[in-house]
């Protein structure tokens, strides 16, 4: 049951808005899309590490710092250049942060670092309606990020948007569990993050009008969530998803709602007598395996697990774009009624993710609402 609880219609200035987006699958009008370009190696302290898989861990804690080498960045630009032009095509605004070198050395009081890349705007804004956030990451390499967003996000505060950064946490030692490791088989989930300060990345939330939904991770705290929840206050309920992931980090890839009603699953990280009840009463649509990678140069350098298969993009309720690799989830996504638009990605995958990481929705054509 869909209650109606805003109405565009009723309220002029709400089309006009620059920001306006308020769950994954109203059609999309406008999207900012990462870029590659001055992308270099993150580095290896131990939250970065952790989130990443084994053989990539230890290439990467090599050659932290460096630039991505061409050849991985070439393949990735291509297929990325289709992806915009896809979207483009589509009729959707694409807006793209600036191209900086990442390689440059920052800090602060307490530590310095070398940047990483701007490919995934996912993960460092998070827009709520006509509200963009920035998020308080805890990757160091990350810290500044948004920076190479901000010619756009002051463009949309000078249109009217609300912006907003949360507090930038310390990243102080006192916010990592020196104790910490990776869960192995049969061990309870545990996480790299102390409550020391709130952070959080936005990609660990995804929106279903006023409600919200999270995972904690090795990004995002309890601490981050609340901090989140009362910044947000009554018009709006976060949800907290329990991941069976022992490396988790983003919520894209364990779970995403296609539509009102719909909600796809990874059945590896998700036990769906654990679900939120609202979520229970939702078609449960549980994603396919993906199929395997079986380039060698795209499984070294992977800084993901094997389900980005599930990570698509909604074009709106119907059109979902997808990796054409991925032939099981294609075919599933036409049997559950949906349009799949085949899009190559697979080399995205080294600088982190795939099509919802490598996109943020700014505006999709819809309202606030209740969805449960
Ligand atoms: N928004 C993102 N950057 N998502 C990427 C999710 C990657 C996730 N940690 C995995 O390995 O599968």
């Amino acid at each position: 049951m869909v209650t109606r609880v805003d109405s565009a219609d009723a309220d002029p200035a709400s089309r006009a808005a620059p920001v306006n987006s308020h769950n994954e699958w109203d059609p999309l009008e406008e999207v900012i899309v990462g870029r590659l370009e001055g992308a270099a190696i993150p580095s290896d302290h131990p939250v970065v590490t952790c989130n990443i898989p084994g053989m990539a861990a230890r290439a990467q804690s090599l050659l932290a710092g460096f630039h991505y080498p061409k050849i991985m960045i070439e393949p990735a630009q291509r297929e990325l250049d289709h992806f915009v032009a896809l979207l483009q095509s589509l009729g959707i605004v694409v807006k793209r942060p600036e191209a900086v070198d990442h390689k440059k050395r920052f800090g602060t009081p307490e530590w310095s670092s070398q940047g990483f890349c701007n490919s995934c705007p996912r993960d460092s804004l998070l827009v709520i309606g006509g509200e963009i956030i920035e998020t308080p990451m805890v990757w160091p390499c990350r810290y500044f990020e948004t920076h190479s967003y901000r010619p756009i996000l002051k463009d949309y505060f000078r249109r009217g948007a609300r912006w907003t950064a949360a507090p930038r946490p310390q990243l102080t030692n006192e916010l990592f569990d020196p104790e910490f490791h990776v869960p192995g088989k049969g061990e309870p989930i545990s996480y790299i993050l102390t409550e020391f300060e709130p952070v959080f990345d936005a990609a660990d939330f995804f929106r279903c009008g006023r409600d919200l939904f999270v995972t904690r991770s090795n990004v995002t705290n309890a601490s981050g969530i609340e901090w989140l929840r009362r910044h947000l206050g009554d018009g709006y309920r976060i949800h907290e998803i329990k991941s069976r992931c022992p490396t988790p980090m983003h919520i894209d890839t364990t779970i995403l709602p296609l539509g009102p009603g719909k909600i796809l699953i990874n059945p590896e990280y998700i036990d769906t007598d654990q679900l939120p009840a609202v979520l229970k009463k939702w078609d449960i649509l549980v994603a396919p395996e993906p199929e395997p990678i079986t380039d060698p140069m795209l499984r070294i350098t992977s800084l993901c697990g094997k389900w980005l298969n599930m990570n698509v993009l909604m074009v709106d309720e119907k059109r979902v774009i997808v990796d054409p690799h991925h032939t099981a989830t294609m075919r599933a996504l036409e049997n559950w009624g949906l349009e799949p638009i085949p899009c190559e990605f697979l080399h995205y995958a080294a600088f982190g993710g795939a099509f919802h990481c490598a996109t943020l929705d700014i505006r999709r054509c819809g309202t606030l609402q209740n969805y449960f």
